[in-house]
């Protein structure tokens, strides 16, 4: 079949842009590789400076990605655009030292989402049965990292993960904010007519509390440890659905029966980096501090005063029990700003002098992606 005119001009056409696109991409392959050979050099200025340097600098990385979203002329979107950098640099990383990342597992949980959301597909992410193992992981050395869930939009904090900072010496390095989809999954083998049984994590139960009462109410709910798990659990019986995000989907293979079924359209989880190292000022930080108030009346407001006199804005409050004595309580509380900004080391010195006990446990940048 001979082409028409018109379809010889686009086909021309097409060949003159795909030319245009070879020819980019020359480029950026040039590009990134010089990028990458200068991290290389970046890697031997910190060797030579000190020995036990650390390689991965989560301020610095911030300060990449906001630059990238803050000059993106489009049409990319800038997200879209800070996620090819972040790969870019998580594979730079790699070169100057392949990152082990801990994280709150088994594989398909959206806790690894969010550790290759922060660090990267470059980066070796290893699944923990729990948030303490975690902690301990990077505390003996065997990671560089951890990532573990702290709170959620709908179902609030995730009192393991603050408990487990009370006993240890780990910092916060870096957070990241991951939006969770919840979907219904199936097997190949479900009967979608019969499904009798729905597996999650009690916390997914919770964030589609409504949908389920409006489209399962007489599925028999059964929670498992973790998202991943209930996916795997579906491949075994014909009359199972489970409730888990797209990874634990991919992983083993189920259908997407319903999609997005959380109650909340804007439903997040916050998750934290930890590890053992002080991250300087990015410019754009936050700090988590956990306190201990003597038992007396006045002590919460005691607390939060020097932070209203200094202007400092708070992002979260939570109170646990201590585990020193009945009926003591620590406050665990995030705000904006780094430990060494002038405003906030004279807050911490006013409230180190009010309260029996006060521990930094990290300043770090404020989640860009
Ligand atoms: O600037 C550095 O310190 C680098 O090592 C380079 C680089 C990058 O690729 O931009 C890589 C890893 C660090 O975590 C931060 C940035």
């Amino acid at each position: 079949m001979s082409d028409s005119p018109s379809n010889t001009d686009s086909s021309n056409n097409l060949d003159e842009l795909r030319e245009t696109i070879d020819q980019l991409d020359t480029d950026i392959l040039r590009l990134i590789s010089e990028r990458a050979a200068c991290a290389q050099h970046v890697a031997n200025v910190k060797l030579s400076r000190d020995k036990g340097t650390v390689f991965y600098r989560p301020e610095r990385e911030a300060q990449v990605l906001r630059r990238i979203m803050a000059l993106n002329p489009g049409p990319l979107d800038s997200e879209e655009m800070a996620r090819l950098f972040r790969e870019i640099m998580s594979a730079c990383l790699a070169l100057e030292q392949p990152i082990k990342v801990s994280y709150l597992g088994p594989e398909g949980t959206f806790t690894q989402q969010a550790a290759l959301k922060h660090f990267g597909e470059s980066a070796i992410s290893l699944p923990m049965a729990a948030i303490d193992e975690v902690f301990r992981e990077v505390e003996a050395g065997a990671v560089n990292y951890g990532v573990v869930p702290v709170e959620n939009s709908t179902e609030g904090v995730v009192n393991h993960t603050l408990d487990s900072f009370m006993d240890s010496s780990i910092r916060i390095c870096g957070e990241v904010v991951l939006r969770i989809h919840h979907h219904l999954l199936v097997a190949d083998t479900t009967r979608r007519d019969k499904v009798s049984r729905i597996y999650s994590h009690p916390q997914s139960f919770a964030q589609c509390r409504k949908w389920l009462d409006a489209h399962f109410p007489h599925a028999e709910r059964v929670p498992v440890a973790s998202n991943a798990e209930a996916a795997k659990l579906v491949k075994t019986e014909w009359h199972s659905a489970a409730i888990a995000g797209d990874m634990a989907a991919k992983l083993y293979g189920l259908t997407l029966l319903t999609e997005k079924i959380e109650d909340r359209p804007d439903n997040s989880t916050r998750f934290l980096i930890i590890g053992n190292q002080d991250v300087p000022r990015s410019g754009d930080d936050k700090t988590s501090l956990v306190v201990a108030m003597r038992n007396q009346p006045g002590a919460l407001h005691d607390l939060l005063e020097p932070f209203h006199r200094h202007q400092i804005d708070l992002t979260r409050l939570e109170t646990r029990p201590s585990r020193s004595g009945v009926w003591n309580y620590v406050f665990f509380i995030d705000f904006k700003g780094h430990h060494e900004d002038p405003q906030v080391a004279a807050m911490l010195e006013e409230v180190r002098l009010r309260a029996a006990e006060v521990k930094v446990l990290g300043s770090y940048p404020q989640g860009v992606l």
